[in-house]
């Protein structure tokens, strides 16, 4: 597993004056697991929005699988293989963790998000579901409302729902922002165990949780390209140190 699945080339995202994203380029290879990490601000969500095509970047390219997405909606990057974490607030609250995740079913498959009567899931969608719902945990919980779930285990659904489309190229935007300690280490396990031809593009703030996760690490600062490289090359790495203790500092 050594093509690219994602790249990015010279990718500049302005607002105005300012570069929110500015000049970047990466190679995610097939399988790979990638870290976007950087301080407050630094352009990780930013980034995110222009991979999986909420917000088009003002200039630069980025291809998916060899073909080229860049000015392509979400929905047709999602049919293409790419699939993202959808936020809490997608969620259907009164609704079952089943009934939602046959929503995400059908907003990301060919048939059409319906709101009406019951889905009739195919005996494929069916597994799907319950594949999905496996991997993140949540096997045991299809019958319970989404309002009586533990906030962990919302986080739990969202990658669920990204997950019921097959897809190639999984997007996870802060998976752990806002868990407890044992709700982190859980989310970090679900995603540990994935399925290894999984290629993954992991948004963070925290750089402790994801230096055992992943296979490699990018550190954005001020929208720019601080360092790349291997968990471990990124952790002993000056620069990201003085971003990350200085931003302690200022925060303290
Ligand atoms: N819609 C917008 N309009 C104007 N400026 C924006 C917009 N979105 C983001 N920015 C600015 O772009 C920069 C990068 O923001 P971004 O949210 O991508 O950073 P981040 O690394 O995700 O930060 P955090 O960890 O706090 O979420 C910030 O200076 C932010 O204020």
């Amino acid at each position: 597993m050594s093509e690219p699945a994602l790249v990015l080339n010279k990718i500049v995202v302005a607002f105005g004056a300012l570069k929110a994203v500015d000049d970047i380029s990466l190679t995610v290879k097939g399988g790979e697991r990638r870290a976007v990490i950087g301080p407050n601000g630094a352009g990780k969500t930013t980034l995110f929005n222009a991979i999986t095509g909420v917000r088009p970047p003002t200039s630069g390219r980025i291809t998916f699988e060899g073909k080229e997405v860049t000015g392509k909606p979400a929905q047709i990057r999602a049919r293409m293989g790419m699939s993202r974490t959808f936020q809490i607030t997608n969620l259907f609250p009164t609704m079952t963790v089943d009934e939602n995740m046959q929503l995400a079913l059908r907003g990301t498959g060919r048939g059409k998000f319906s709101m009406l009567g019951s889905i009739r899931l195919t005996s494929e969608e069916h597994d799907r579901v319950s594949s999905a719902l496996q991997m993140s945990r949540l096997g045991e919980r299809g019958a319970v409302a989404v309002n009586e779930l533990s906030y962990g285990e919302q986080r739990q659904l969202e990658m669920a729902m990204a997950l019921v489309s097959n897809p190639r190229l999984l997007l996870l935007d802060e998976p752990a922002a806002g868990l407890s300690p044992a709700e982190r280490h859980m989310v970090a396990d679900i995603i540990r165990s994935l399925p290894h031809d999984l290629t993954m593009v992991l948004i963070e703030h925290d750089m402790e949780l994801v230096l055992n996760l992943v296979d490699k690490v990018t550190c954005l600062n001020n929208g720019q390209m601080l360092a790349e490289g291997s968990p471990e090359d990124i952790s002993n790495n000056q620069l990201v140190q003085d971003v990350y203790l200085g931003k302690a500092r200022a925060d303290a």
